[in-house]
């Protein structure tokens, strides 16, 4: 049976900051903002102001970003940090370029879902399985992709990720998030970006299951449109940022931080959701999918999936991404004399991927809800045998293919290693992926 839960804090009738990457005003008690200057010698009911960065100083105005929080004690009123216990959060793994604890292999690769603990429930952080990823925080390059399956709320319990942002995609049930900038609510179908640094707890209603991709350089952004033009696609006003709220209670807190791939803990004797008034560009969002306005070809060929992409994270060359987040979203499927489903492709580019809700389309069977695959770089992909004799032999009529279908994928630039542990035991791995494939022996050259 389910457990179910309840939200420690009260979400009710939530209001959002509208736009991404705004510049926002947000105050809890009237006045709480400084007037004309971010550090005054002593600020409105007597808060601490306090910089949170999320770029150096020095980058240039256009990506530059940070903001001041008005609070009731600085962030320093902390006990020093100790490292975790090991065998409590033993599948956060960040060291993707140690061979004794990864996996390299270039097969194709795809796993069932992550199960719930059931005998011993876990929190969003206790339940985070790093599945795969690539590079080192400590360098500032790379991507780690992780599961969760969360069945307990954090409660008191509040962590911050020095090593990166999480963009984190649920599968299954809503998250109540409480970060030090406000509340949200994120379920599935909606995503939310949670940047480097920000503190933040997660309660629940009920099992919440979901994936986490984390940038260990660069920020998510929405990609440039280029010949779209000035519309489409992730549009900048669907993105939604929680206002100030604040919590003033003294009681005992956890404090937990991912420090270069490895977690620590303090204590605090009040809530770090203590602030009461913030302005600035670094701040967390949520965005609901159903708002993505896709585009797609209205004549010929099966547009390459770069045109689905909700959010990319850059690296330093242009065009070419840690990651690309990118949706298969519904859409009228109108491709005349064309095989509509994905190509079969060999990519420069690895790609995780995902499946919310129902059916994906290149795979019919074995790639539930939940399920994930990893496709390498230039490891050999594309639909299975049934879907591809299906596909070749439709008649195209216009399809719609539905609402209910929701895929997603973390496309990186990057090697992606798996750790040892989702080879075996943690998640199912699906020994016979590689089987869907094996009847396109049969295909022969027809020269008649
Ligand atoms: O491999 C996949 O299923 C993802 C994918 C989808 C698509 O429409 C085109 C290319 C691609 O890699
Ligand atoms: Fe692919």
């Amino acid at each position: 049976m389910e457990t179910k839960l309840k939200p420690t804090r009260d979400f009710t009738d939530l209001k959002y900051g509208e736009g991404f990457g705004n510049h926002f005003c947000t105050e809890a008690l009237p006045g709480a903002l400084p007037k004309g200057q971010n550090s005054p010698q002593q600020c409105p009911y007597n808060l601490v102001a306090e910089q949170f960065s999320g770029t150096a100083f020095t980058v240039p105005r256009a990506s530059n970003q940070r903001t001041w929080l008005y609070k009731i004690k600085p962030s320093v009123c902390h006990t020093p940090f100790k490292p975790c216990d090991p065998t409590k959060y033993k599948y956060i793994k960040n060291n993707f370029l140690n061979a004794e604890e990864m996996h390299t292999t270039p097969n194709q690769l795809r796993w069932k879902p992550l199960p719930y603990n059931k005998a011993e429930p876990k929190d969003w952080v206790e339940s985070l399985v790093t599945v795969a990823g690539a590079g080192d925080p400590q360098i500032k390059q790379g991507i780690a992709i992780y599961l969760y399956s969360a069945n307990k709320n954090m409660g008191n319990t509040v962590f911050y990720n020095s090593d990166g942002d999480f963009l984190v995609v649920p599968q299954e049930g809503t998250l109540f998030i409480t970060t030090e900038l406000g509340k949200m609510t994120v379920g599935p179908r909606e995503i939310c970006v949670l940047p480097r640094g920000l503190k933040f707890s997660i309660d629940l209603e009920q099992e919440s299951r979901g994936y986490v991709c984390e940038v260990f350089k660069g920020h998510f952004k929405i990609p440039d449109l280029g010949p779209i033009g000035a519309n489409g696609l992730a549009n900048p006003r669907d993105f939604q940022a929680p206002v100030a709220w604040y919590e003033n209670v003294e009681a005992d807190f956890t404090l937990l931080n991912k420090f270069q791939g490895k977690m620590f803990q303090s204590t605090t004797k009040s809530s770090p959701f203590n602030v009461v008034a913030w302005h600035g560009n670094y701040a967390p969002c949520k965005y609901n999918l159903d708002n993505f306005n896709t585009m797609n070809t209205v004549s010929f060929d099966h547009p390459d999936p770069s045109i689905f992409t909700v959010l990319t994270c850059p690296t330093d060359e242009p065009g070419v991404a840690v990651c690309d987040f990118a949706i298969f979203p519904p859409r009228w499927m109108v491709a005349e004399h064309t095989f509509r489903p994905p190509y079969y492709h060999r990519n420069i580019m690895s790609e995780y991927m995902g499946n919310i809700q129902g059916v994906y389309d290149a795979k019919e069977g074995g790639f539930g809800p939940g399920c994930g695959s990893l496709h390498n770089i230039m490891t050999a992909h594309g639909p299975e045998t049934d879907v591809f004799h299906k596909a070749s032999n439709s008649e195209l009529s216009p399809v719609k293919y539905p609402y209910e279908n929701l895929a997603f994928m973390f496309e990186s630039s990057y090697f992606i290693n798996t750790t040892k542990f989702v080879m075996d035991d943690v998640v199912n791995v699906d020994h016979d992926y590689f089987q869907c494939w094996q009847k396109l022996e049969d295909l022969k050259l027809q020269t008649n």
